[in-house]
Parts: structure tokens; sequence; C-alpha cells
């Protein structure tokens, strides 16, 4: 509950006015349906006492009963109206400070969620706590408030009817849902969990299908799949349980409240201090405000799943990024030498302990311009280096610095302004050629796009596609050849006007003619820039100004290019 308390007062404050109004037209809607019921009641039964032979003046009753059915479908209308666009609007102020918490992330952190994982907490846990203001919090307080105003409406003719509907409301407005919402907490937790993991594996299974299919793993993909599913229906049958022992006790308190309206009612009427119409009119009252009651028990039961969600939101919007900018950052200069100082870096094992010495006190400077290939052996640290490099890490001890500024003393969006990165697995955005290609530049024009496609050798492919640059490219570049898409991602990142640019295996999924081809054209393509490049491949000669290889952690030997 108390990530609910944390999550959602300030999200409430930002809509104070549409949910105040809310609120108002659903109590409207309350009181004008109490007031119908009773009002219909004393209506009917003095009519009928009418024929009876008493005195009836039919106008005021009648038109009431007019008034009251058009301002309950017009309350109705609106609340739903001003409810529900409230709503939305709350839910999509929680989705975009989702959304800004998981940027600010750093791909470390990032990483230690499943996709499919972080997908629900963006959507399905935020849908989730629609649950709060439209089905707790509005029928708990606008029934509560008609409860209370009809219970000394019930206490002025039949004080003791009066204190039994006020102990039942209470009952039925605070203790109940409390009781549902702390019963649901578990099942709650549940569905949450499995909608999360659920979502995963669908995600996980689409992307790896061929894989599935190929490995003959479907069976047991499908048994994971159909197990997390019986956990969600038990979960859901848990909550449905408690809504449902919710709707029985509060069908025992109505029939109790109408049972003290009748008893403690008809002996006030025998002592002729309340009129048979009236209490009627009372009665059939009664039971509307526990009409109005029963969303409440399906909404309470919902609260346990809600405050999961809550949970689950807040443990990512609290966590903050664990690299973050200086106080005052330095600016970095727009060109300038990179070193590495003495840097010794370990990636984090276990929690509060480390894996063994990756980079271990490497030093290296490369000159503004310069084009300088690491290569070594695979897991030698190769692609640790550039990740210190853009300050996606720390080092553990040393420094990397850019025109003499420590990175750590710098903003990270300046680092990034001025090193562009190629990574092994740089992704390909649901969209066109040319969109993907506009994530390096935004303001960049064909030429400059035709440019870079032919800088990574992927021109002459695009040339022949009947879009050419509209072309679209699917989700995660499924019509694309690994290769083209690899292009691609080189395309874009030669784009942007970055002074540095680390390619970690540019060449990857290329033949060896357009490897070759590519290393050619790097000191034309890169012209005046500075680039890191990290790659197994075969460099023809000048391709680079540097070679150096880096074994074991440590760059041991420098070859000339
Ligand atoms: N996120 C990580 N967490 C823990 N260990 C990691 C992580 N990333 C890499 N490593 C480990 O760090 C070492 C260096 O990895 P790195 O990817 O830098 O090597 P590489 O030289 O680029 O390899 P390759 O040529 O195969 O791409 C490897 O032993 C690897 O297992």
């Amino acid at each position: 509950m108390t990530a609910l308390l944390r999550l959602l007062p300030p999200l409430y404050r930002r809509r104070l006015g549409a949910l105040l109004g809310t609120l108002f037209l659903a109590l409207l809607t309350i009181a004008a349906g109490v007031g119908l019921l009773g009002v219909s009641g004393w209506f009917l039964s003095a009519a009928a006492l009418a024929g009876a032979g008493s005195v009836f003046n039919l106008f005021v009753p009648s038109a009431l009963v007019r008034l009251l059915s058009f301002v309950r479908i017009a309350a109705r209308y609106a609340e739903r109206l001003v409810g529900h666009a409230a709503t939305l609007r709350l839910l999509t102020d929680l989705r975009s400070r989702v959304f800004e918490a998981l940027v600010r992330l750093t791909p470390r952190q990032l990483g230690r969620y499943r996709d499919g994982d972080l997908v629900t907490r963006l959507t399905g846990d935020v849908d989730a706590l629609d649950t709060v203001f439209l089905h707790v919090l509005t029928p708990m307080l606008t029934s509560a408030i008609a409860a209370a105003v009809l219970a000394v409406v019930v206490g002025v003719w039949v004080p003791a009817a009066g204190w039994v509907l006020a102990g039942a409301m209470l009952m039925a407005c605070v203790a109940l849902p409390v009781w549902q919402a702390r019963a649901a907490r578990l099942p709650g937790l549940a569905i949450q969990e499995s909608q999360a993991a659920l979502r995963a594996m669908a995600l996980e299974t689409v992307e790896s299908h061929a894989d599935v299919v190929a490995l003959s793993a479907v069976d047991q993909v499908r048994t994971g799949f159909m197990s997390q599913c019986a956990d969600m229906t038990r979960a859901r049958k848990a909550q449905v349980r408690i809504a449902a022992n919710g709707a029985w006790a509060l069908q025992v308190l109505a029939g109790l409240c109408v049972l003290a309206i009748l008893w403690f009612g008809l002996d006030e009427l025998s002592r002729q201090r309340l009129s048979g119409p009236l209490l009627a009119g009372l009665l059939l009252a009664v039971i509307g405000i526990f009409e109005v009651a029963g969303p409440l028990m399906r909404g309470a039961a919902r609260l346990g799943g809600a405050v999961a969600a809550a949970q689950r939101i807040q443990a990512v919007v609290e966590q903050a990024p664990d690299q973050a900018d200086p106080g005052r950052p330095m600016p970095l200069p727009q060109r300038g030498a990179i070193e590495f100082d003495q840097v010794s870096f370990a990636y984090s094992a276990a929690v509060g302990t480390l894996g063994p010495l990756v980079l271990n006190a490497v030093s290296l400077r490369i000159e503004p311009g310069e084009r300088v290939a690491i290569t070594g052996p695979s897991g030698s640290g190769k692609s640790t280096l550039l990740q210190l490099l853009l300050r996606l890490e720390d080092p553990l001890s040393g420094c990397v610095r850019f025109g003499g500024i420590d990175l750590r003393n710098a903003s990270l969006a300046d680092v990034h302004r001025r090193i562009a990165w190629l990574a092994q697995d740089a992704p390909v955005f649901l969209g066109t050629l040319r969109t993907n290609l506009l994530i390096g530049d935004s303001q960049a024009d064909d030429p400059m796009l035709w440019a870079a496609l032919d800088a990574a050798r992927l021109g002459n492919f695009v040339r022949s596609l009947p879009d050419g640059l509209d072309t679209w490219v699917g989700e995660t570049g499924a019509s694309l050849s690994v290769g083209q898409a690899r292009r691609l991602c080189l395309a874009r990142a030669l784009l942007t006007s970055c002074p540095v640019l680390a390619l970690d295996e540019p060449t990857a999924g290329l033949d060896e003619a357009a490897q070759a081809a590519f290393f050619n054209d790097l000191a034309h393509a890169t012209a005046g820039r500075t680039v890191v490049l990290v790659t197994h491949a075969a460099l023809p000669q000048g391709a680079v100004d540097r070679r150096l290889i880096l074994r074991d952690g440590c760059l041991n030997v420098s070859v000339l290019a």
C-alpha cells in the first residue's frame, strides 16, 4: 500500500480539478439513483393508498421521479466522460514518468530486466492502476458520503435503523474493502508477475521462433508457457473468489439493514410517527445505497494487483541511475586526444563482488584524426574498452580522458555528442531505411543519406529497391540480411557529426571482398575523424594508422599498420 501512497498522490495533485469533478458527478449520480428509488417507493405506496381512500398529491412525486431520472442519466454520462478522460490522462502522466525513468537508467541496469518485463511495467502495470481511482476511490468516497447522508435521513424517522445503516455502511465502505485488499495482495502480485512473465515468454518465443523449431524445443517452450498460464488462472480465480466473498458479505449487510428498517420502522409506523409510504421510500433508498456499493467489492478485490503494479513501477521510478552526471560538468572540447591512463576494469559478479580483471592497467593515447584498430582474441576485453570510452562503464582505477578531461567530470550527453558508437548488437528500429538513418542526424538531406549508405557499402542495394530510402525495414530489420542490417547501422553512425567513431566489428556479416572494400574506403568515409575500430577482420595495408593487440586485458603489443 505504501507504494500506492507514494506513487499516486503527486499524479492526482496534477489532475485535481478533473478528479474532484468526477467525484462530484459520481456523488450526484448516486444521490439521484438512491433518491429515485426512495421517491418511487414513496410514490407507489402513496398512490396505492390513495386508491384505498387516502388523499395524495400525485404531481410533486411524479415530477420528482422525472427530474431524478433525468439527473441520474445526465450525471452518469458526464461522470463516465470526465472520469475516464481524467484516468486516461493520469495513466499517460504515469507512463511518461516510467518511460523517463527507464531511459535514465544505464544499459547495465536495464540489462537486469527481461524485455517483456519492462514492457509490462510500462503498459500492464500502469493500466492496473486505473482501478484505484475509478473502481476503488470513487465508489468508496461517494458511497460513504451518500450513506452518511442517508443514515442521517433514516435516523430522523427511524433512529435505531439509522445507526444500523451507519454501522453497516462503515463495514461496506471501509472494513470490507480493506479486508479484500489485504486478501487480494498475493493473488494480485501473482497476476502482475504472471502477466510480465507471459509477455516476456511470448516476445522471446516470437524472436527465437526459428531456433526453437529447428532445435525441436517447441514442446519444452509450450510446457513452460502453459504452466505460466496455469499460475495466472489460479491467481485470477483467487481474485474472483475474493470479489464474490465481498459481494456476498455486502448482501448480508444489505439484508440486515432491510430487516432493521422493517423491524424498527414498523414499530415507528404503529406509533404513527412515520407514514407507510415514507417507510417504503426509506426501505428502497437503503436497498439502492447497497446497489451502488457493489462495484466497490470488485474494485477492492483488484486492489492487490494495483498494489503489486505500483511496487513494480516504483522499483523502476525510484532507481537512481548508477552513472550520474557530476554536479558541475566540465564542457568537453570539440576535438581532442583520447587517453586511457592505467585503466583497470572488472565487471560486477554477484551483488557487492567483482569478477576477474578484464582490463589491467591499460594505457593508450589516440591523437585527433588518428585511426586505430584494436584486435585480439575473443573475450580479451576489446568491446569493454569501447564501453569505457563511451562511459557506459567507469574504470575501477585509472581514468579515461577526452581532450584532457576525465570523462567522469563531463556530462554523459556531452560524451555521446563527441563519440558515436556502432555496438556489436546495434539495433535496426521499426520504420524505413530513412527513419533509421535520420537517428544518426535528424537534419541530414538525401545526398548526405546516400553518401553515408555508399560509405557503408549499402548504397547500391538501396538504389535497387523500388521504394529506395523509404523502404520499410520491418521490426528489428527483419526484411534485411544480417550484413545489410549491420551496414545500415554503420551508415547511421557515419552520419553523426561526432568527431570520434567507436566501431565494434563494423564489417560483421560482410563477405571478404566487401570487408576489404569497406576498409579501403575507411579513410575517405571517416575523413578527419578519430576512429577506434575493434575487429577480427584482416585489415588491408593503410586502412588504419595503428593496430594494437589486446591480450588478457593488457595492450601488450603495438604493431604498425
Ligand atoms: N556485462 C558483462 N558482465 C560480466 N562480464 C562481462 C560482461 N560483458 C563482457 N564480460 C566479460 O568480459 C570479458 C571481455 O569481454 P568483451 O566483450 O570486452 O571481449 P571482446 O574482446 O570484445 O570479445 P569478442 O571479440 O568476442 O567480442 C569476457 O570474459 C566477458 O565474458
